[in-house]
């Protein structure tokens, strides 16, 4: 599968700061970019930066950022799924994970994370591919936003929602050991029935439990 990636872009003022939305962008562009030192949910910021540089590198990953000029202040990811992961048995070409989302406390709840899907998803190559999410609580700033896990996840909902990823059953055991974790997914338009079939197989593994 040819991996097509078409650069979007759009402008948006949050708290004074003047913001490009951009990508997907190629690692070297990346690298020549400062990272927030407020990018920590997932990794400390320079290595973060780092592994982002190297997935929009990858010939299916695509990296969209948020920045004031050369700060980068938001992003979001998109690569194969993790081979330890289930989501990646069947080997899909057109399965894509939205690994991460992460914005700047400076420029949080000023609508960012939704502007950052909205550049992703206005590349009609997106409409090849599913792309799933997989909302684990531990991986939320409960802390840092004071929300409980049910009301950051109505945040999550919101955020994907916005771009038509759905809520999705699996028995996924790390997903179903918290009833706010879950899996949500898109099915783009001109994904073929196999790749939706195999999709399905994936999310469910233990039928014969029931
Ligand atoms: C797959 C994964 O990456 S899971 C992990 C997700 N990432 C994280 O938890 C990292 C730390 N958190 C963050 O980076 C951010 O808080 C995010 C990504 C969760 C949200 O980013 P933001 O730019 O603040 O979200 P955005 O402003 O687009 O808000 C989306 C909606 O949620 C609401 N919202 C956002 N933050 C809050 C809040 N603290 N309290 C109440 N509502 C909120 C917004 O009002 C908006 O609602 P609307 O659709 O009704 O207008």
């Amino acid at each position: 599968m040819e991996h097509v990636k078409r650069y979007h872009s759009l402008k948006t003022i949050v708290n004074g700061r003047e913001l490009l939305i951009e990508g997907p962008i190629s690692g070297s562009e990346l690298a020549s970019y400062r990272f927030d030192d407020g990018l920590i949910a997932f990794r400390i910021p320079e290595q973060q930066h780092q592994a982002l540089i190297e997935i929009a590198d990858l010939p299916e990953g695509r990296i969209i950022v948020a920045r004031e000029d050369d700060l980068v202040l938001g992003y979001v990811t998109f690569l194969h799924p993790d081979p330890l992961e289930r989501w990646s048995q069947a080997k899909l070409p057109d399965l894509l994970e939205l690994g991460a989302i992460e914005i700047s406390h400076l420029i949080r709840a000023g609508g960012v994370a939704k502007k950052l899907l909205e550049v992703s998803f206005a590349d009609d190559a997106m409409e090849d591919y599913i792309i799933i999410t997989t909302e684990y609580y531990w991986h939320w700033d409960l802390k840092g936003t004071g929300l409980d896990v049910w009301q950051y996840r109505k945040v999550m909902e919101k955020v994907m929602g916005s771009v038509g990823m759905v809520w999705m059953a699996t028995d996924d055991p790390e997903i179903c050991s918290h009833p706010a974790n879950c899996l949500m997914a898109r099915i783009g338009k001109r994904v073929p029935p196999e790749s939706v079939e195999a999709f399905d197989g994936m999310r469910f593994q233990n039928r014969f439990l029931y």
